[in-house]
């Protein structure tokens, strides 16, 4: 096997030279496989045998591995993971965004690789012999793979699969597409995808719903093409975690304070999916951008405020933006209820696919700092136009490391050097990986 693919399969080449993805094999090994599609410029199989084990290889800690679409790398050692993600979103940055000079990375943002996931969504269906499927998609299929136990999720959620099971196999009626757990610091929300109109649900699904709500302490959410509606009765249905910014971020006069910014979210909202990750992610954040109370700074994919309200206990004006209104209207009342923030803080909705007229935003002399935390396509509008806003410094969060690379290669072409970058492990046993990027004037 000769390297890892990006997306975490072997990669081999036949007598003819022609590329085949190995699903399950590692650089390095040599495997007996099985071919599973024969397509023009390259062929996918999957491991069968493993003839000679490569040193990183582990025993999986699932036993969905290989059927589960989930973790494609419970096979890959854990740091051997890290290495491998830091290493492709250096190719990455070279290939993509032709930059050729690339500082070191810091090192890696690692938690425990198990246990991490505080949101995951379970797909839900009745099989023709009436067997309740609960669980993920297969690798590349649209087939549920059925679970008992996720060891990547956190085990306040996984608690609670067992009676979910058999509140799901009561039910009268099986229009459910998918559910949704949600752990907050001190709550667990559950939300329904219900594929009818949200008066079809019979009364006694609601009631049972309810009470298994009650008894697990759970909070639950019906979903349907309207939005979002809480079933339970329990008057306080928020979802909220804390982050704490370390004092010397904040006031290096204070250095043995630290502050708890505080933040609620509801279930339709995006949510950082690991706690640990997410807390270090926004110290790092703070540390790598030294701000001041002088300084104003553009948080561009806000959400409900994650990054835009610490970053207003620092720095003297933030503006957050977000596409989805709701999300706007919770980063506002998570502003409203924090007494600690040093600088002004606004918000607005705004679609950061279409160019934005910052200037008639009062953003005519310019920002400090910009931070972008887009979605996996990326932000290639916006990284060609925050930079008419001069700013001397722009942080770039990345879920997707082609993406990063194509912008990166558009802020260089601008005259943005990439001065600092580290990966986060925010998604330990998958190939998915998060990035922190530093581009200075
Ligand atoms: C990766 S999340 C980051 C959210 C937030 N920074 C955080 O740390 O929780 C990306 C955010 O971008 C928002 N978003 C996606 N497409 C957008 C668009 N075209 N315009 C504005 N916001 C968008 C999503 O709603 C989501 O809140």
């Amino acid at each position: 096997m000769e390297r890892l693919s990006h997306e975490g399969r072997g990669v081999a080449r036949d007598e003819q030279g022609k590329t085949c993805f190995i699903e399950g094999a590692l650089s390095g090994e040599w495997v007996i496989a099985t071919t599973q599609k024969t397509r023009k410029r390259y062929n996918e199989a999957s491991v069968t045998e493993v003839v000679s084990a490569s040193q990183d290889r582990v025993a999986p800690v699932c036993e969905h591995f290989g059927r589960c679409g989930g973790c494609r790398l419970q096979h890959l050692d854990h740091h051997a993971e890290v290495l491998f993600k830091q290493s492709r979103v250096q190719e990455q940055l070279h290939h993509i965004g032709h930059l050729s000079h690339l500082p070191e990375p810091d090192a890696a943002l690692c938690e425990a690789p198990e246990g991490y996931r505080r949101k995951v969504r379970l797909g839900v269906k009745w099989r023709r012999d009436g067997r309740l499927i609960l669980g993920f998609r297969a690798a590349q299929s649209a087939q549920l793979v059925d679970i008992e136990q996720c060891p990547i999720m956190e085990s306040r959620l996984n608690v609670l699969l067992p009676s979910l099971r058999r509140l799901l196999e009561t039910l009268e009626s099986r229009h459910i597409g998918h559910l949704e757990l949600i752990a907050g610091d001190h709550s667990v929300a559950l939300s329904m995808r219900w594929l009818r109109d949200r008066k079809r649900l019979p009364a006694r699904d609601q009631q049972r719903w309810i009470a298994w709500g009650e008894d697990h302490n759970v909070a639950v959410w019906l979903q349907d093409d309207q939005g979002f509606i809480p079933l339970s009765s329990s008057e306080d249905q928020s979802l909220q975690y804390d982050v704490t910014i370390s004092s010397h971020t904040v006031d290096a006069a204070h250095q043995d304070e630290s502050q708890v910014v505080s933040l609620s979210f509801g279930p339709e909202d995006f949510l950082q999916v690991n706690a640990g990750i997410n807390q270090r992610m926004i110290r790092q954040a703070l540390d790598w951008l030294s701000l001041s109370a002088d300084d104003t700074v553009l948080d561009l994919f806000c959400g409900f405020g994650n990054f835009t309200l610490p970053l207003a206990h620092v720095a003297g004006r933030v503006i957050g933006v977000e596409g989805i209104v709701v999300q706007v209207e919770r980063a506002r009342a998570n502003a409203a209820n924090l007494t600690t923030l040093k600088g002004e803080v606004t918000f607005m909705a705004a679609d950061l696919n279409q160019p934005v007229n910052w200037g008639k935003l009062g953003l005519e002399d310019g920002v400090d700092c910009v931070l972008l935390d887009p979605p996996r396509a990326g932000a290639e509008v916006q990284v060609q136009q925050v930079t008419q806003l001069n700013p001397r410094q722009i942080l770039y969060i990345s879920c997707d490391a082609a993406t990063l690379a194509r912008d990166a290669g558009l802020l260089a072409a601008q005259g943005y050097s990439l001065v600092r970058w580290g990966i986060m492990d925010m998604f330990p046993r998958t190939a998915h990986v998060e990035t922190m990027a530093l581009f200075q004037r």
